[in-house]
């Protein structure tokens, strides 16, 4: 139960509809205790002789009792299923906030599909807990005390048998929440897998089709769900053995109540309006506990739910970022003795230090998985080096404000991502204040002018999943047009020609140039004749800097590490 204090923070926020709940569901709990006593009166009433117009007054009352709980109910779930949506939203706000503020290694751990069943699974379950679980839960125990009380004030022998029956029957439930949880959590966690393990192979469709990975692809849905389904069962049996238990332990309660009531009233010690009241206590009595039992399990759930809402709120934000800016102009760069690991183990990058002066152009080469794009993303403020210093215009870039960074700074890799979005949403991230003349410059440099007066919608062309399809070409021009519109002094290519054929990196690397000119950049390429307008040269061997120097120079010097690099791409073309 410890887990649910993250809704009581949620709730906190919603005094008013608290404060009509905390009247409404008592006043709910009231009529309903009434009623029996009316019925006694009735029964009573009825067998002594009673005046026709006494009789008809408690009927009369038992009706509008009746009619009261209904209004009462009605208002209860109303407000209470309002209140859930308002704190839940505030919930889903808040975790989304939260995930967009965590460093790269948390998208590592919690992939796509898993963030949105827990956002949008758990959360639901929540809103099943806020709205109606708590509040019944809370009103059905008093509804169990206000029973018990009733009954004692009715006929007390009747009560002393009922009272440990209700304990106990409670003992029960209590204990049931904790038997079930590691069931639920694990059900929980097999569904959010397969939901990742969804969402991840539909991102690649193409790509297993292509490659006939689809069968593949299916056996492991199919284990998924095989894993799903046997934790799911698991679950059930464990949350359905405690209800089936109280369930019988009520049936047991109302037959008591009637053989007690039975034995009294032979006794002549109970009227038998009493009789009939204790009896509807009785069944009244069932309900609440039969109710109770029965939520237990999406009480679980939920109670599981928050658990790893609460795993996901826990995790450490990105690293502290200081509040400076960088200095106005083309930003110069240095590495100092920089050296990082991704996880605890072997160093990716070792002591890896150079200088790049405003306006320069780096090229940084070497082979695949020696260190280069990790140089751009230190250098982009993504990760902090374990030791060393990574500056940008002077400025250690762990101080850097990072919307500064980004608005100074800008890094284009192979990855583009379009927005199912209009083309303007897609260029300025849904900043509506920026001027459609501005957008269709950035778009003629990034050379897609042609192609936005092609588009029927012009800028409202709606692009992404299922709307205005674009070839990787044109996504990576689309990218190039969005750091163009941001003009930064500080750019950083990484790859970003990988994925294109050469037809198409071809048109791409005129609106590269036109993006690099006058900019201080670092460029991460495998294929030499982007590098050709490189200032200098960095080359990395297993994290480790073998050659850093003007490109002119190395590209002379038969001995350099450059020149063979140049030599066996070109022999590889
Ligand atoms: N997010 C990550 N977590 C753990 N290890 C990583 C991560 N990213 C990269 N690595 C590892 O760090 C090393 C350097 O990776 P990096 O991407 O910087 O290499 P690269 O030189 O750019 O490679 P490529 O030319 O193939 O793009 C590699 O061994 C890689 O497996």
């Amino acid at each position: 139960m410890r887990q649910l204090s993250v809704l009581v923070r949620y709730l906190r926020g919603e005094r008013t509809a608290m404060t009509l709940l905390a009247v409404l569901v008592p006043a709910g709990i009231t009529l309903q205790l009434v009623a029996p006593y009316l019925l006694r009166a009735f029964v009573d009433g009825t067998l002594s002789g009673g005046s026709g117009g006494a009789l008809t007054g408690l009927a009369a009352w038992s009706l509008a009792a009746a009619l009261g709980v209904l209004v009462v109910t009605t208002a209860t779930e109303a407000l209470s299923s309002q209140l859930a949506w308002r704190s839940t939203d505030r919930l889903r706000a808040d975790l989304v906030a939260h995930c967009l503020s965590r460093p790269p290694e948390f998208y590592r751990g919690h992939p796509p599909g898993e963030l949105v069943e827990r956002m949008d699974g758990d959360v639901t379950r929540l809103a099943a807990v806020m709205s109606a679980l708590l509040l019944e839960l809370l009103a059905q125990a008093l509804l169990i005390a206000g029973i018990l009380a009733a009954l004692f004030r009715l006929e007390w022998r009747l009560a002393l048998v009922f009272a440990p029956f209700a304990a106990g029957t409670l003992v029960l439930l209590r204990a049931l929440v904790g038997h079930a949880m590691p069931y639920v959590t694990a059900r929980q966690r097999a569904a959010a897998d397969l939901q990742g393990f969804l969402e991840e192979r539909l991102a690649a469709a193409e790509d297993l089709r292509v490659n006939g990975a689809a069968r593949y692809t299916l056996r492991e849905l199919g284990r998924r769900q095989d894993d799903l389904y046997r934790r799911a069962r698991q679950a059930a049996r464990a949350s359905a053995r405690w209800p089936a238990t109280v369930q019988s332990l009520s049936a047991a309660g109302v037959v008591l109540a009637l053989a007690v009531s039975a034995w009294l009233h032979a006794r002549g010690q109970l009227s038998t309006g009493t009789a009939f009241a204790a009896l509807s206590y009785a069944m009244l009595l069932r309900r609440p506990l039969l109710a109770v039992t029965t939520r237990f399990r999406d009480l679980e759930d939920a109670a599981a739910g928050v658990h790893r809402l609460k795993d996901l709120l826990d995790h450490p934000a990105a690293p502290r970022t200081g509040d400076r800016t960088l200095p106005p102009g083309r930003p110069g760069v240095r590495f100092d003795r920089v050296s990082f690991c991704y996880d605890p183990g072997e160093p990716v990058l070792r002591d890896v230090s150079f200088t790049l002066r405003p306006g320069e152009r780096l090229g940084v080469v070497g082979r695949t998985g020696c260190g280069k794009s990790t140089v751009v993303r230190l250098l982009f403020g993504l990760h902090r080096p374990g030791s060393g210093t990574v500056s940008a215009g002077g400025v250690d870039v762990a101080e850097l404000d990072p919307r500064a960074l980004r608005g100074r700074v800008a890094l284009v890799t192979q990855e583009v991502h379009v927005f199912h979005a209009a083309l303007r949403d897609n260029l300025t991230f849904f900043d509506s204040a920026v001027p459609d003349d501005r957008l269709r410059a950035a778009l003629g440099e990034a050379g897609l002018g042609p192609w936005l007066r092609s588009l029927p919608d012009g800028l409202d062309t709606l692009l992404g999943a299922g709307a205005r399809g674009m070839s990787a070409g044109e996504e990576q021009q689309l990218a190039l047009a969005r750091v163009f519109l941001r003009d930064p002094g500080l750019v950083l290519l990484d790859e970003p020609t990988a994925r294109l054929d050469p037809y198409s990196e071809r048109l791409l690397v005129p609106a590269l140039e036109r993006l690099l000119a006058g900019r201080t950049a670092v460029v991460v390429e495998h294929r030499p004749h982007l590098l050709r307008t490189a200032d200098r040269i960095l080359v990395l061997e297993d994290g480790k800097v073998v050659e850093e120097g003007e490109r002119t120079v190395l590209a002379a010097d038969p001995a350099s590490h450059f020149r063979e690099l140049l030599r066996t791409a070109g022999a590889a073309r």
